[in-house]
């Protein structure tokens, strides 16, 4: 699904207008009927009092549509007009008209804090302040209005986003956004969405589709593209019958050091139950035994003592998973850089490895090409420097994916991978995946998809996917607390199976 810019949305609609030969006020009637019709579906009638804030631009306009729609279905509504600005636009002064005519109850200006209403916890309120055309600070009354609105904690739908977010940098005061329960938005997911400091003040998102120029949507190039189990499942592979072990390739991961075998444990695991066809793990003495008795299918190749001190793959193989558990010593850094200035194999770049990089400009140079590195956010802020706003941190992300021709995948809630100008947002994963190991097991899995013959950005998006599926499918039976990196590996064949599953149809009612 294509996620596109607040600029890409308003160029749509012209095209829409245009090619449709509709009015915007017949675009925002459709738009703002469909989040009528969700909220209609999900209350059925029910006897609640719906606060609706409106602005006075077509965000506001939405809000004053669906008042109307409320209204005219039995709803008990108190409609708000947020005067923050005199510059009403035509579709907000149309609608503002026709609510007036069809209503006793007239909308209740608000133009200072003494004009605020109250809002009971077992209310509900309909957001439709500021939309993507927020573009300066808001003033301090509606500040204190937005901080009201969310005293209240009753449940809250945001018309398009969370009122108060820009829609390309983080907020002014992060007091002053709308909290939204759920936020219905328009034809396109928005960026701020899926990042830390923004994606936060929705807790759920619903798109829906208000059939803009679909030759438009074809041919734009995204801000962003959203994988879900439809594109997904395209990337699968099929086994062939007649196949052998060779046939899904050597994956090799490179790792450990005296106390922390454990990663390359986990690592190594992942890479077998993603389907590779042999895995060998590359790892100090000290990690000979515990390997070998925890993972039987493992092939162990040993140098150093508690550490790596040098890296000599003589044996053939298709990928290179190195970096967790590593160490940054000296003697491990020199292995880890020699290793780069002769290594052919396609490379995924993990934890210390990402660290030893970031020590020196001149290794980055040595990052080969199509090279994936998986950093957390610490990893990612050594590597490319730090950032004001999630905004800026995928900028730099992009300018470093593009100075070494190297795929970053930004870990987090919505994992980012970033290739060039381009950017994959993962869909699956939650927050028990936050737990020690699991980037260890992301990494096995893109480097078992890599050996096994997917190229490095299909690994990246397709491991990213399988990884925060296996997750998801752990939570659901252990909850987030109890999940660990070893429950993501025992879900991977879970995540396969998944991907065919139909999804269970709702009952009609
Ligand atoms: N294609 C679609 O997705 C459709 C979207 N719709 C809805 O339209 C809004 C966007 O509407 P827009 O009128 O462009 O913007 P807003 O309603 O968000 O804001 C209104 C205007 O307010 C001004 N502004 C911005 N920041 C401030 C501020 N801090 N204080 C005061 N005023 C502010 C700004 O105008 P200026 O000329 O004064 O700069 C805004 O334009 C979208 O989110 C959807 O809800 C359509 O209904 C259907 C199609
Ligand atoms: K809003």
């Amino acid at each position: 699904m294509k996620i596109l810019s607040a600029n890409q949305l308003k160029e749509a609609d012209q095209v829409t207008l245009e090619n449709q030969q509709i009015s915007s006020l017949d675009l925002m009637e459709r738009a703002a009927s469909q989040v009528f019709n969700s909220i209609h579906q999900k209350l059925k009638g029910a006897p609640i009092l719906i606060h609706v804030f409106c602005g006075i631009g077509n965000n506001g306009g939405d809000g004053l549509v669906i008042s109307r729609l409320l209204l005219e279905h039995g709803y008990t509504v108190k409609t708000y007009i947020v005067n923050f600005s005199e510059h009403r636009s035509p579709e907000f002064l149309d609608n503002y008209d026709r609510l007036k005519s069809m209503s006793k109850e007239w909308p209740i200006q608000l133009r200072s804090e003494e004009d605020f209403p109250k809002i009971a916890r077992q209310d509900m309120v309909i957001d439709a302040i500021f939309g993507i055309g927020l573009n300066r600070p808001m003033v301090s009354w509606v500040v204190d209005l937005v901080k009201h609105i969310n005293e209240a904690r009753c449940f809250t739908l945001g018309v398009d986003v969370p009122s108060g977010l820009y829609s390309d940098k983080a907020p002014d005061d992060p007091n002053a956004v709308i909290v939204a329960s759920t936020t219905v938005t328009f034809q396109s997911p928005k960026m701020v969405f899926f990042l830390p400091q923004t994606g936060k003040y929705t807790e759920n998102f619903e798109v829906i589709d208000i059939g803009l120029d679909k030759d438009f949507l074809h041919q734009v190039n995204p801000q962003a593209l959203l994988f879900h189990k439809r594109e997904i499942s395209t990337l699968y592979k099929p086994r062939p019958k007649f196949s052998h072990k060779g046939t899904y390739g050597h994956a090799v991961i490179i790792g450990g050091s005296y106390g922390k075998i454990g990663s390359t444990i986990l690592a190594s695991k992942a890479a077998l139950r993603i389907g590779a066809g042999l895995v060998s793990a590359y790892v100090p003495e000290c990690g000979y035994i515990p390997l070998q008795t925890s993972n039987p299918e493992v092939m162990v190749i040993t140098d150093g003592e508690k550490n790596i001190t040098t890296i000599d793959i003589s044996i053939s193989h298709n990928a290179i998973g190195i970096g967790m558990g590593l160490g940054t010593s000296d003697q491990t850094t020199t292995a880890f850089i020699k290793f780069l200035e002769q290594n052919k194999s396609p490379l995924v770049i993990d934890a210390d490895a990402i660290n030893i990089l970031a020590k020196n400009d001149n290794y980055k140079e040595l990052i080969p090409e199509n090279a994936i590195l998986t950093p957390h956010p610490k990893e990612l802020e050594r590597l490319v420097g730090s950032w004001e706003h999630d905004f800026e941190k995928i900028e730099k992300a992009k300018a470093f994916s593009k100075k070494y021709h190297c795929i970053l995948i930004i870990k987090g809630a919505y994992s980012i991978v970033v290739a060039g100008n381009n950017l994959y947002v993962n869909s699956t994963g939650n927050q028990g995946m936050a737990t020690a190991g699991s980037g260890d097991v992301l990494t096995g899995v893109i480097t078992g998809l890599i050996a096994q013959g997917y190229d490095p950005l299909q690994a990246s998006i397709f491991g990213t996917y399988l990884h925060g599926r296996a997750g998801d499918i752990g939570a659901s039976k252990k909850g987030y607390e109890s999940l660990i990196a070893g429950d993501l590996i025992t879900n991977l064949g879970n995540a396969y199976v998944d991907l065919f599953k139909r999804e269970a149809t709702k009952p009609e009612n």
